[in-house]
């Protein structure tokens, strides 16, 4: 998990254009953000010899040109009177606005009055445009004619860029020049852009001349580019011209991602896997596999999956090479032998499920390549096991860390077969176990129950590499045979397999039925389907009375006095933060050193009229005062570096941890972190009592606390039952304990059209180190796990709590607890808010922000028509 070294694909792509004369330095800002746009997948950049690169740097030096071109007209405006401006954002001056600004590049905007520069060259050209109108019947054809050239035929990045560069430096030829301008040359060769803009933009400087600015279509174009990805509601007849540089998302719109297939994923298994063909269809058609540990014959189940999603080919393609066996079991088997060979290319995967009459069920999975690679080895097989289930953790968000795929393997054999079999009452009860719900694979006693109830059984062999570099793995698990074929009804979570039936097989069914054991699997067809573990198929129930479920020591009840919406949606409550996956979190006692903790205190620290070693991380003094408030001193201090970033120390990492997770090959540089004052608690190691004055947040939540209902869109929030003085611990924030490329990847795949988000950033102390590795760039995410903070909702600037850090088990500040404190006094049934750190202009980061309801005076998300709700938090 640690850093990797420097892409090669990256060195390729930079020494494609090198060859193309484009400078590295060129190339990378460029490379970056197509690597963001096309989401990393670099096949997109690479087709065609990197012609998308080779676009993409030609789109920003015409943004470049553009800007140059936006210069001057700014000049000139500086020394008109009459051209209006005003300056979109609030002042500085006026709101305290500047606390989360610190990400933002390019942020002021002003609005020239008069201008009226198109509309978003990304949209499609509308017919009828001035544009479109003004071009001449000629015009037009080459225009289409250039379309399909682009469409259809291969043009080299050489090639292309040449013609570009040539079309950029030498004007095309237009009846009138003003037309001609509206339908350049180069934009025949463009997808989508239009340019329906007015061509002359006339300034009258003051008593003088009227000037007139000609802008080429290709800078206007540059021009509404960079303007419309700043800010999506130009009024008519308005433009905004960036005062600073454009920043690099300004050519991003001209970079449509392609929309062929992604092919790196993992499949996405919503199609049919496997299917079970009654005899009359092609069982009996097939053959039988010969038991490979002469335990007689077994049943199989085979199936394949396509990349297109169409029907398995089973289905329609089976042979007649196999046989019912007559021992009660069913053997077909389909594969690529069988199939055509127009279809036998669509198919990727084969799945071979089998019984054997003595119990024993094996599960072949064999994936034939086409490829024929000489370079194929023989992979490590726990290396396979731990790639798949890692890939399967993040793409279906399983939480569970013991999530294994032997587990997932052998729960199928079970489930088959049990299908096959018995139906009884305490059969379906042992399935229903052995299928847990997400939440009880938590229980490890689950886990042990079915580990040891069928380790007895099973038996794993090592994968087999046969010569033409098909690779076979199997598990095999051997279970009590029963008598009778069922049918599983499974819900939600539990049916990780869900079964359908086909209408044909409604038909049957009353003759398999009466046919007997031999004939009970020989239903007409039965799709296997694997469905994604969603989150929101497990329901863990709250309990209105207390949502902690008695894991706080104090109850925290649920209030809705608004709707008949009774409960939040579903979280898993944990009252101290978890590791999900590789997040480096070290607790142990030999990492703390003698003078780093109190080994010869007693009692209560803060009784001890000399402050003991525990307080040197707060110059000395304690934090907390015997009240077991946040003394006065620091938490003024505390509140003014929230509210107020800019006037205290930021740091700037040389090799953001954020950045890198955002885009690992080429990250952007750092917008800058604030160094936060910690709180150091006393702990195990330290001689005095858990009750110890500097024990405050580990001792965990004292206050009375409600979930409620609020009645702006803020969903649900937090309130204090009872008045709190200023100063008082509220709660900690608790979450799974993430790295930054797992909360990457975890929004991207998963939290986008999720209405509220739950991350916070731990990086309060990565300027401490000069290169934070990935694993120890932490955040929490209470989307899935987490405790009562995750309610707590947004307020800018005044909010009531503030977070600070607090070091507990770990001297190192990679990992710390959030705790939350007063900022002032609070009156019972008050809401509680914290300040998340919202850049509401950002709109780069990979978590969802909202449109802010906070009624803060000082709110900072300044209302405009037609503003997108999506939009960035900053996690501090
Ligand atoms: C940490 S959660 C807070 C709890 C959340 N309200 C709920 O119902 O679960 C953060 C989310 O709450 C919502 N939220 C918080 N503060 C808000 C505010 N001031 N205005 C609008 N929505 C807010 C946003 O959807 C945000 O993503």
């Amino acid at each position: 998990m640690s850093r990797k070294g420097p892409n090669p694909r990256v060195a390729k792509a930079l020494s494609a254009m090198e060859a193309l004369g484009i400078s590295e330095d060129t190339v990378r800002p460029v490379l970056r953000n197509l690597l963001k746009l096309y989401e990393r997948k670099w096949e997109l950049i690479e087709e065609e010899n990197y012609r998308a690169l080779a676009d993409a740097i030609f789109e920003y030096e015409e943004t470049q040109a553009a800007e140059r071109t936006i210069k001057r007209v700014e000049n000139i405006e500086q020394t008109t009177d009459d051209v209006r401006t005003e300056y979109l954002l609030h002042d500085d001056s006026e709101h305290p606005h500047k606390r989360l600004c610190l990400r933002r590049h390019a942020s002021s905007s002003i609005v020239i009055s008069g201008l009226a520069l198109g509309e978003n060259s990304s949209r499609k050209a509308k017919s009828g445009t001035a544009s479109d109108q003004s071009c001449s019947t000629q015009e037009k054809e080459e225009s289409s004619q250039g379309d399909e050239r682009s469409e259809s035929k291969y043009v080299s990045p050489e090639t292309h860029l040449r013609d570009r560069r040539k079309e950029r430096a030498l004007p095309q030829p237009c009846p009138q020049q003003e037309e001609a301008e509206t339908c350049p040359q180069f934009l025949r060769n463009r997808r989508t852009e239009s340019d329906a803009v007015t061509p002359r933009i006339h300034h009258r400087d003051k008593g003088k001349e009227l000037l007139s600015i000609q802008i080429s279509p290709r800078e206007k174009r540059s021009l509404s580019l960079a303007v419309c990805l700043k800010e999506s509601n130009i009024e008519p007849g308005n433009v905004l011209l960036p005062k600073e540089k454009p920043n690099s998302h300004c050519y991003n719109a001209l970079m449509k991602p392609k929309s062929e297939p992604f092919t790196d994923e993992l499949p996405q298994f919503e199609l049919p896997l496997a299917m079970i063909c009654p005899p009359e269809q092609g069982l009996m058609k097939n053959k039988a596999i010969p038991d490979p540990v002469n335990r007689g014959s077994y049943s199989v189940g085979v199936g394949s999956t396509k990349a297109d999603g169409r029907e398995p080919v089973l289905s329609k393609n089976v042979e007649e090479k196999g046989r019912n066996d007559g021992v009660g079991n069913i053997a077909f088997k389909s594969g690529s032998n069988f199939e055509p060979p127009n279809l036998q290319e669509e198919s990727l995967a084969n799945f071979e499920i089998a019984s054997s009459p003595l119990g024993e069920v094996k599960i072949s999975l064999s994936y034939r390549s086409d490829l024929g690679r000489s370079d194929f080895h023989m992979p490590n097989l726990d290396m396979v096991l731990k790639m798949v289930e890692d890939k399967c953790r993040k793409s279906y968000r399983i939480a569970e860390p013991d999530f294994s795929l032997m587990k997932l393997m052998k729960e199928l054999c079970l489930c088959f077969l049990e299908q096959g079999t018995d139906s009884s009452g305490d059969k379906q009860e042992r399935l229903t176990n052995m299928l847990p719900k997400l939440g009880s694979l938590q229980n490890s006693d689950s886990r042990k129950g079915f580990g040891s109830k069928y380790n007895n059984l099973s038996n794993f062999h090592m994968p087999e590499s046969s010569s033409n570099g098909s690779t076979n793995l199997h598990s095999s698990i051997r279970v009590p045979v029963s008598q009778k074929p069922r049918l599983l009804g499974l819900n939600g979570l539990e049916s990780y397999w869900n079964v359908a039936w086909s209408s044909s097989d409604k038909r049957n069914k009353k003759k398999k039925e009466v046919k007997g054991p031999e004939s009970s699997n020989s239903r007409s067809v039965v799709v296997v389907q694997q469905r994604k573990i969603s989150f929101d198929d497990v329901k863990p129930l709250h309990d209105v009375n207390d949502i902690s479920k008695g894991e706080e020591k104090v109850r925290i009840s649920v209030a809705n006095e608004i709707s008949d919406e009774q409960y939040p949606p579903t979280f898993y409550y944990i009252p101290k933060n978890i590791v999900y996956q590789h997040g480096y979190v070290n607790f142990s006692l030999a990492r703390i050193a003698d003078e780093d903790c109190c080994s010869s205190c007693f009692g209560d620290c803060l009784s001890s009229s000399i402050p003991c070693a525990c307080a040197r991380e707060t110059g000395g003094e304690f934090a907390y005062n015997r009240e077991g408030l946040v003394k006065k001193e620091f938490l003024d201090e505390v509140i003014s570096m929230n509210r107020d970033p800019q006037q205290h120390r930021l740091f700037y990492c040389k090799d953001c941890p954020l950045e890198r997770s955002k885009n690992e090959d080429i990250p952007d540089t750092c917008k800058g972190h604030l160094v936060r004052r910690f709180i150091k608690e006393c702990w195990s190691k330290c001689g005095c009592s858990k009750q110890c004055g500097n024990r405050v947040v580990q001792r965990g939540i004292t206050c009375n606390l409600q979930v409620f209902l609020t009645s702006e869109e803020k969903g649900w929030g937090l309130r204090t039952l009872k008045g709190l003085p200023r100063g008082a611990f509220v709660c900690e924030y608790i979450g799974e304990i993430l790295t930054n490329m797992e909360l990457y990847e975890r929004n991207t795949q998963s939290t986008r059209n999720k209405r509220h988000t739950y991350p916070v950033l731990l990086d309060a102390d990565w300027g401490s180190e000069g290169v934070l590795k990935d694993e120890e760039a932490l955040c929490l995410d209470a989307t899935y796990y987490g405790n009562v903070a995750r309610f707590i909702n947004h307020r800018c600037f005044d909010a009531n709590l503030v977070e600070i850090p607090v070091e507990v088990e770990t001297p190192d500040h990679h990992y710390y607890h959030l705790a939350f404190f007063t900022t002032r006094k609070v009156d019972a049934m008050e809401e509680l808010t914290w300040d998340y750190g919202i850049d509401f202009a950002d709109d780069d980061h990979p978590v969802k922000a909202f449109c802010c309801c906070c009624g803060s005076k000082f709110c900072r998300d300044i209302k405009r028509p037609n503003r997108t709700r999506s939009r960035s938090l900053i996690l501090r």
